[in-house]
């Protein structure tokens, strides 16, 4: 695989998600390279064809055309159909007379009966194909089109590039969709096909190859990515004959008095990701707790934040991680900033945000290019009031911009944002990880990861993949404590 400047694999992997803009984008560079739209559209009708047959060999469709290219594309999949022996109904909203270009000449080669789109043309269909809308979608769908969707009832729906209705890049529905059973898009997915809530809606998905080449992508530049092991499979650290256990990576982190278990997750979990030796800074009183509970994990007693600034001033140290279980208290702020200072890649989490509460500037005055800092929803308010809107994904980004750091933004779907303007989107989680203590293991395995490569983005991308494989192999009825013990059994799957 070849990477670009940055390290990341170049636009040819089909890791990318384009925005609805860069999917038009495509579709021009393709046509500029000589491909028609209406071969296109043959090959884009004939991908959801074959899809449909390969699941159900026979039946009555009843196809629901819309005005634009969507509905040219329904045109396409009717008249393949009834090749293959299916009865066939299409029903069009708005006038024949009103479609234009490759549309028009689809509806031509359809040739046969076309309906007004009313509730009836549902009428003993055994599969629905919804051709209204799709990238073009301007509006909420209302009238006679949303009635129609709302009347289609239990049978299958496939759905033509996006449910009408569903937004390719907000991920919201304006005013109806009906969710399909398959949705079948282009070249490459939208917002919509993979994050929630939109991929609710898109049942199963298949992305379609309908000939644009993926050198394209070289003009189009797009700058998010789906989190995947071909991401970064060769960027994995792998320990070499001459590693020993300082070489491998050296993490130091702060653990607090109360919660202890939180820093005891984390350093397990950096531990199992390949941090040859980990540091452990406790204060004094709790010191012993840790040492007779971490057997592999070197624990120092510090009396006050100087105390702690010696411990991690330990010249082999190469990464630090500070929060999961640090307390609330202002020696908290103290030792996160005497972090900062020690200048090598940190992993920010929990407490060590949340304690900059209405003083967010003076954490981010401090931050340098190796932090990576990972709110839960709550932290990330916390840190960045002014941002509004529950849009992740430009929270990430915004926040990504604003102070410097890799900003991995937690939830159901996890937005990891670069400076640079990179996202890459964690999909695979699954909600049984919504349990107390699994945030301080993803610390634990970023700041365990970041120990061995140096590089932010790169690690918080590796640490939330193992980490919902792990909540994945783990299942239902996983305890934060369950996760740690399966990384090997995935470097080993990765590795393979
Ligand atoms: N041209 C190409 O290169 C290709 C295009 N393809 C298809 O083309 C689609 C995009 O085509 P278009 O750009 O024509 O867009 P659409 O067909 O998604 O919709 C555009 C039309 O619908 C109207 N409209 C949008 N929202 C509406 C609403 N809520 N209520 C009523 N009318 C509404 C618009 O005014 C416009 O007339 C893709 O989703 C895909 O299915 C595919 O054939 C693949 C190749
Ligand atoms: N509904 C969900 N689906 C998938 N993953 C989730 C869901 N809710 C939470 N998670 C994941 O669980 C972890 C919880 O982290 P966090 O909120 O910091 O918990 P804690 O502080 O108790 O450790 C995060 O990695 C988050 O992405
Ligand atoms: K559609």
């Amino acid at each position: 695989m070849t990477s670009n400047a940055r390290g990341w694999p170049d636009y040819t992997t089909d890791l990318n998600i384009l925005t609805v803009a860069q999917c038009y984008q495509a579709d021009q560079e393709a046509m500029a390279r000589g491909i028609t739209g209406e071969t296109l559209m043959e090959a884009a009708g004939a991908a959801i064809a074959r899809e449909i047959l390969a699941r159900w060999p026979s039946g009555k469709a009843a196809i629901l055309c819309g005005p634009g290219n969507n509905g040219g594309d329904g045109f396409v999949v009717a008249r393949l159909l009834k090749e293959a022996g299916w009865q066939v109904v299409v029903g069009l909203l708005g006038e024949w007379s009103q479609l234009r270009g490759d549309a028009s000449t689809m509806a031509q080669r359809w040739g046969e009966d076309v309906r007004p789109l009313t509730v009836e043309i549902l009428d003993g269909a055994t599969l629905v194909v919804d051709a209204l809308f799709g990238a073009g979608l301007s509006k909420p769908v209302e009238g006679i089109a949303a009635e129609t969707l709302e009347a289609i009832g239990q049978v299958p729906v496939v759905a033509v590039d996006v449910p009408s209705g569903l937004h390719g890049d907000s991920t919201e529905i304006l005013g109806t969709a009906r969710p399909a059973d398959l949705t079948v898009t282009f070249f490459r997915p939208k917002r919509a096909h993979r994050t929630y809530p939109g991929a609710l809606h898109c049942g199963e998905v298949v992305v379609a190859d309908i000939g644009i080449p993926a050198e394209v992508l070289d003009q189009i530049a797009p700058t998010l990515w789906e989190n995947d092991l071909e991401l970064w499979r060769d960027r994995l650290p792998r320990p070499g004959w001459r590693d020993n256990k300082f070489s491998r990576g050296m993490l130091a982190m702060a653990a607090g008095v109360e919660m202890t278990g939180a820093a005891r997750l984390a350093a397990r979990a950096a531990q199992r990701a390949g941090a040859g030796y980990v540091l452990l800074a406790s204060p004094e009183k709790a010191s012993t707790l840790y040492r007779v509970s971490l057997e592999s994990v070197v624990v120092k007693g510090y009396r006050d934040t100087l105390g702690y600034s010696e411990i991690i001033s330990d010249e082999r140290v190469n990464a630090c991680l500070i929060g999961p279980g640090l307390g609330t208290d202002f020696g908290g702020m103290e030792k996160v900033l005497a972090t900062l200072r020690r200048e090598v890649p940190t992993v920010l989490d929990a407490d060590a945000l949340s304690l900059f509460e209405g003083n967010s500037e003076l954490l981010f005055e401090n931050l340098h290019g190796g932090c990576v800092l990972t709110p839960h929803a709550g932290e990330f308010k916390r840190l960045f009031p002014e941002f509004g809107g529950e849009d992740y994904l430009a929270l990430a980004l915004a926040a990504a911009k604003k102070t410097g750091a890799v900003i991995l933004l937690k939830g159901a779907n996890t937005f990891i944002a670069s400076p640079e303007g990179e996202i890459i989107v964690n999909t695979g989680a699954s909600a049984d990880l919504a349990t107390a203590g699994t945030g301080d293991v993803l610390a634990g395995l970023i700041a365990g990861i970041l120990a061995q490569t140096g590089e932010p983005l790169l690690s918080a991308s590796i640490g939330a993949w193992m980490h919902s494989r792990a909540g994945k192999l783990a299942g239902p009825g996983l305890i934060a404590e369950d996760l740690s013990p399966l990384i090997p059994k995935i470097l080993n799957e990765i590795n393979r």
